[in-house]
């Protein structure tokens, strides 16, 4: 069994993860895990704060000279910004004096719509936001970056793959009929402000982000997540919570402002016939099984079909709007505008790394559910060695069988 946590707030000294379970033998460094979350700050539309500070990563355990041991790896993510918050956040009591006056101490009695202000200071019984914007921050999501990297390099030293890209901003689109990017568009897709595979598509996104800013408004979009090389039988259809595309949209859905999932074409799936819903199935010369088109986004039944997993995931607009909603003060009852200091635009191109980090994490641990392991190459050898085994198809025969064969019987 795989597991993972992460702990930390957004203004805090900094976040921890921990991801337990993993094999030993995993090739991982600091500088790795640097890189998947510088990823994750770029992105056009982004706000202030990712110009300012950085993160700076620290492996805590479980790796030794650039390889996990199979302990737990733990990853620690210092918050540069944290000298300035010290007093503000600090987890042992402050003299009231100290803090007094500080604008960044001032109560949040002026709920955002959209964030966990409102809803979140009810149930905990908060009078102001701050404890609760504090942990629903989707800083956070640099801890899953950091895990999944760890993640992804175990998944690529078994030859699989992932690899996102945007798909939509605002009404923006890619149109469809594009070629699904593999590990070898990676660094054309990070070179590029939006993450999208598309330059005139991109080069709309960003007059439409800007356009976005200049009113005073923020944008939600479409992110896209591609496993390459998955073996057909990760998941399975024998019960609803082992089910690969439920795991994948239940850690989708689990990510900050994600609204929506699609396994494959989801949703416009439901608007076809079923000779144009499915992906026929196809010899090749070799004997193994491939499809006539990518519409179930490689996943039936729950199961990993061998072909590539393809899900999409949609983001709403950053909900603090410059152009501030209507809320009420929880301190006085009267209606006012939301608080607002700054924010993103959007952070749809930053999404689809974390998206793509958390469906990492996911495949990760179907990988270690099939076939087990407590070093890469042992999960290796069991994963090849089931590849050679997998049924093969037989060479057609020359013997007519009528379709009634397929028939319901008699
Ligand atoms: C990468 C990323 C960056 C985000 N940046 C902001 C932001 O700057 N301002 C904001 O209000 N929300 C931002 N959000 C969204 C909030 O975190 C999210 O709306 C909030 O946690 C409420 O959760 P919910 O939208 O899932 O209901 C961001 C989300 C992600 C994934
Ligand atoms: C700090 C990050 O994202 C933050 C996510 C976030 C939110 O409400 O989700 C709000 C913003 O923070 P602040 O309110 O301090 O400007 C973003 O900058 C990050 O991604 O590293």
């Amino acid at each position: 069994m795989m597991r993972w946590l992460t702990a930390g707030e957004s203004h805090g000294s900094g976040l921890v993860g921990i991801i337990e379970g993993l094999p030993a033998g995993i090739e991982i460094t600091t500088a790795d895990i640097q890189e998947a979350l510088q990823r994750r700050r770029l992105g056009y539309g982004r706000g202030a704060r990712m110009k300012f500070e950085k993160d700076e990563v620290t492996i805590i355990g479980g790796v030794r000279h650039g390889v996990t041991l199979g302990s737990p790896v733990a990853i620690h993510i210092a918050n540069t910004e944290w000298p300035k918050w010290e007093k503000v956040m600090n987890p042992d009591p402050v003299d009231p004096e100290e803090i007094e006056g500080l604008a960044r101490n001032a109560k949040l009695t002026r709920p955002r719509p959209g964030h966990a202000d409102m809803a979140g200071m009810q149930k905990f019984g908060f009078d102001e936001a701050r404890p609760l914007l504090e942990r629903a921050s989707a800083r956070e999501t640099a801890t899953r970056v950091a895990l999944g990297r760890v993640a992804q390099h175990f998944l690529a030293q078994l030859g699989i793959t992932t690899v996102s890209h945007t798909v939509q901003m605002g009404d923006v689109a890619v149109p469809d009929g594009y070629e699904f990017p593999t590990a070898d568009d990676v660094e054309a897709l990070d070179a590029d402000p939006l993450r999208c595979i598309d330059s005139q598509v991109s080069a709309k996104m960003i007059e439409v982000v800007d356009a976005t800013k200049k009113a005073g408004e923020t944008l939600g979009g479409v992110v896209e997540v591609l496993v390459h090389n998955a073996p057909v039988g990760l998941g399975s259809h024998i019960h609803w919570d082992r089910r690969l595309d439920s795991k994948l949209a239940g850690a989708l859905m689990g990510i900050q402002a994600m609204k929506g999932v699609e396994i494959g074409d989801g949703f416009a799936t439901a608007t076809r016939v079923g000779s144009a819903a499915h992906d026929e199935i196809l010899r090749t010369p070799e004997g193994s099984v491939t499809r006539a088109t990518h519409r179930a986004g490689g996943i039936e039944a729950g199961i990993s079909t061998g072909e590539p997993i393809r899900v999409r995931v949609a983001m709403k607009p950053i909900a603090t709007v410059p152009r501030a909603l209507q809320t009420v003060d929880v301190a006085t009852g009267q209606a006012t505008k939301a608080h607002h200091q700054r924010s993103d635009v959007t952070a749809v191109p930053a999404s689809g790394v974390v998206a793509e980090a958390m469906v990492a994490l996911v495949l990760a641990e179907e990988v270690l559910e099939k076939f087990g392991g407590d070093s890469v190459a042992e999960t290796k050898r069991n994963m090849d060695n089931y590849r050679a085994t997998l049924q093969r198809i037989p060479e057609p025969t020359e013997e007519v069988i009528s379709d009634d064969a397929m028939g319901d019987p008699l």
